[in-house]
């Protein structure tokens, strides 16, 4: 097996001259060759990397911080506790947080024959992610949207998911580049768009709305993410932003809202999320993955 940096980095400079429409003394051995920007190549190789991919499903928000990431990760847990073989593109380059919330910190990502090797999880979620081709964690990764893009492309086409029954995949919140390349590249069963109910969250979520729309990708369903905290005392729901405003908003779009996840205080300072049975945050939504697995299974 070769370090998947040592491939990266040749990817890296050799796709920043295909973006460039050079040709570098590199172009001779990148993997890309030929096929680097080249979007019919890339459709063929994802069509065919994604055959034993059963269900293909991306998380979005309109704005960054509203617990994309964590829902994606608590979603895949418990999606893999009910018995499905399940991955996680981390396809939120910039902001990588998938490997901690599952585990897999410091986790490097492998070549062989086959492909790329995604890390494995304790739960046995595979999970592959930009964090897992950096030096370190606090690296930043400081490339430029058509690169970002490449990169994702190169993780559906170029991993060897093997066979799974659902890849979610984490986007970076808004309607850039990756999201665009996502919604456009994967034959997506559908999205799930995370909002917390705050204002500013829900105008960027119309936005992501009608960018699914324009592209024909499903919506199955939006989260309200923090929507509220239970007392601990007397089990009341304390709504933190005021009564929810995003049911109105899914109504107003024709969206379903397929669940309402509480502030879990214990989630502070967590890293990998617990799967005990005893974090509020996963097990609430366990209702939420049973009705995305119900959804795409009766759609297909
Ligand atoms: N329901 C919740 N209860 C408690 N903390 C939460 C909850 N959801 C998310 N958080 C916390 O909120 C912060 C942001 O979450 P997260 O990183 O998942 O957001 P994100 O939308 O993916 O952000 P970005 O897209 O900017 O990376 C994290 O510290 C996370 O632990």
């Amino acid at each position: 097996m070769s370090s998947i940096n040592e491939m990266d980095s040749q990817t890296s400079e050799a796709c920043k001259s295909c973006n460039e429409g050079k040709s570098s003394s590199r172009c001779d051995t990148c993997p890309s060759r030929g096929k680097g920007g080249d979007k019919p190549a890339w459709d063929e190789r994802i069509v065919k990397r994604l055959s034993d991919v059963k269900h293909r499903i991306a998380v979005v928000s309109g704005k960054g911080g509203v617990g994309k990431s964590t829902i994606t990760a608590g979603l895949a847990l418990n999606i893999s506790m009910m018995g499905y073989r399940v991955g996680v593109l981390d396809a939120d380059v910039s902001g990588p947080n998938i490997p901690h919330l599952l585990g897999l910190e410091g986790r490097r990502l492998m070549g062989s024959e086959l492909g790329i090797e995604p890390a494995m999880s304790r739960n046995g979620v595979k999970v592959v992610s930009s964090e897992m081709v950096l030096t370190s964690s606090d690296t930043p990764m400081i490339w430029r949207g058509p690169m970002r893009t490449t990169l994702v492309n190169q993780f559906v086409a170029d991993v060897n998911w093997g066979v799974l029954d659902f890849l979610l995949v984490d986007l970076p919140p808004g309607t850039g580049d990756e999201p665009l390349s996502v919604m456009q590249m994967i034959p997506l069963d559908g999205v799930i768009i995370v909002s917390t109910s705050s204002s500013l969250s829900m105008l960027d979520v119309s936005k992501i709305i009608n960018m699914a729309r324009d592209l024909k990708v499903p919506i199955l369903g939006l989260v309200e993410n923090m929507s509220y905290m239970q007392c601990p005392d007397c089990g009341k729901k304390i709504r933190l932003f005021g009564e929810s405003k995003v049911e109105a908003l899914a109504m107003k779009y024709g969206v379903p809202l397929i669940g309402e996840v509480p502030l879990d205080p214990s989630n502070a300072g967590v890293d990998e999320m617990p799967v005990d049975g005893k974090s509020l945050l996963v097990s609430s939504l366990r209702p939420i993955a049973e009705r995305v697995v119900f959804e795409v299974n009766h759609r297909a």
